[in-house]
């Protein structure tokens, strides 16, 4: 690993601390019920977490995003749902407004959301338009003093709970990006999803019947807001990537520790190559994915464009927590199956992350892209 400074080491011995204590307890219960994880959420507001990746100036903790990508594999590791809110949140709403708001966009919405009063939502994705945004439908027609949106969004993350979406909509020069608050009128959602895993992170349709948008909320030019939601998901990709280490990393360890106490045939399982070898690929993989989270991370701390290196952390870490899941369930063999031992549980919510913020296949489409550049 990479070496840390002191303030990095305070903040992951910090935030180990908390994902063990509080969030690794709640996180079954949770899953159970379905339930959106506020009281958690609201703990890591107050512990300058959901921001820390915005500068001081903006309401957040400014610190960099090797801490923020570590951050988020600990948060992972604890609980994936949690994870995936605190990724979004801070991966693309806040990043989309302080890199392409106005001072005054950013005050008004990037600040309680980086205090972390408020969760933000990423609003791109339509029934019929997934891994092809471009072919969204819905409209955002020129009125007096600003816009009307129209149309359904698909798989919200945190539908229905969030205060603040950015909806990207067709208005009459193209795709363009709205700040679109939780109370506007016409603004509804669906029930949540019911999904295979990351049962506690809401996924919901959301419904604009003639949203009134005030030109002060567009986000940047109108026609550019293809462009701002795809430089946002360099930024998301990268949460998704860290959250899939945290991930692998949970199942990794629960079934290292379970192969050194179960016995059969009058020995550890562990001393059987069929399983130690198992072990071995699944630790150089995490190990693999992580260093390419954080060079995508310290690439993005740089202020370089880094398309190419998370989507290649997003290809990477997102089979990474598939495989190692799926071995850590065959370790544990029934014992795997069962919700106690927790690993099926991370196995059901590895496999969105192949799926979410861009598909496998779409990161091979971006980064051969990228080799030609
Ligand atoms: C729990 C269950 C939850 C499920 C949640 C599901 C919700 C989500 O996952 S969120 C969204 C997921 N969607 C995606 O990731 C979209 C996947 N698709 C893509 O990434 C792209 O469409 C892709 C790669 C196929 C390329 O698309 P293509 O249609 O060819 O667009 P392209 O012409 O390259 O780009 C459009 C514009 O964006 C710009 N652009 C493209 N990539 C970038 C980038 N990385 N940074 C900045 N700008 C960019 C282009 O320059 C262009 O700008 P302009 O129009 O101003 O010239």
């Amino acid at each position: 690993m990479i070496a840390l400074n002191d303030e990095q080491t305070m903040v992951l011995e910090m935030v180990r601390r908390f994902a063990r204590e509080e969030l690794a307890q709640q996180a079954p219960e949770y899953d159970k019920r379905g339930e959106y994880p506020w009281p958690q959420l609201r703990k890591m507001g107050e512990l300058g977490l959901l921001g820390m990746n915005t500068p001081e100036a903006w309401g957040g903790t400014g610190l960099d995003a090797v801490t923020w990508a570590l951050v988020m594999e600990e948060i992972a590791a604890a609980d994936p749902s949690v994870a995936v809110i605190f990724s979004v949140t801070s991966g693309l709403p806040q990043y989309m407004l302080l890199k392409f708001g106005t001072d005054e966009q950013k005050e008004k919405y990037l600040r309680p959301l980086a205090e972390g009063r408020w969760i933000g939502a990423f609003a791109l994705t339509e029934a019929s338009a997934g891994s092809d945004p471009k072919g969204l439908k819905s409209t955002a027609e020129r009125v007096d003093g600003g816009y009307r949106l129209s149309g359904v969004k698909s798989w919200i993350t945190s539908g229905g709970q969030a205060q603040l979406y950015v909806i990207m909509a067709r208005a009459p020069e193209g795709i363009t990006a709205f700040l679109v608050p939780a109370g506007a009128e016409g603004l509804s959602f669906g029930e949540p999803e019911e999904k295979m895993g990351l049962h506690a992170a809401h996924t919901t349709e959301v419904r604009m019947d003639g949203v009134f948008v005030p030109d002060e909320d567009r986000l940047g030019e109108e026609g550019k807001g293809l462009h701002y939601a795809l430089a946002g998901l360099d930024s998301g990709r990268l949460g998704i990537a860290a959250q899939a280490v945290g991930i692998a990393r949970a199942a990794f360890e629960i079934a290292r520790d379970y192969a050194d106490e179960r016995e059969q045939f009058g020995r550890r399982i562990r001393e059987f190559q069929g399983v130690s070898f198992k072990l071995a690929e699944m630790a150089t993989a995490i190990e693999a994915s992580r260093l390419l989270v954080l060079n995508g991370a310290m690439k993005k701390q740089a202020g370089a464009r880094f398309t190419r290196e998370a989507s290649m952390a997003k290809l990477m870490a997102s089979r990474t927590a598939v495989d190692v899941t799926r071995e850590a369930v065959q370790i544990l063999g029934g014992n795997g199956y069962a919700v106690d031992y927790r690993v099926e549980r991370y196995y059901r919510d590895a496999k969105i992350t192949e799926i979410y913020e861009g598909t496998s296949e779409i990161q091979k489409i971006v980064i051969s892209r990228e080799l030609y550049r």
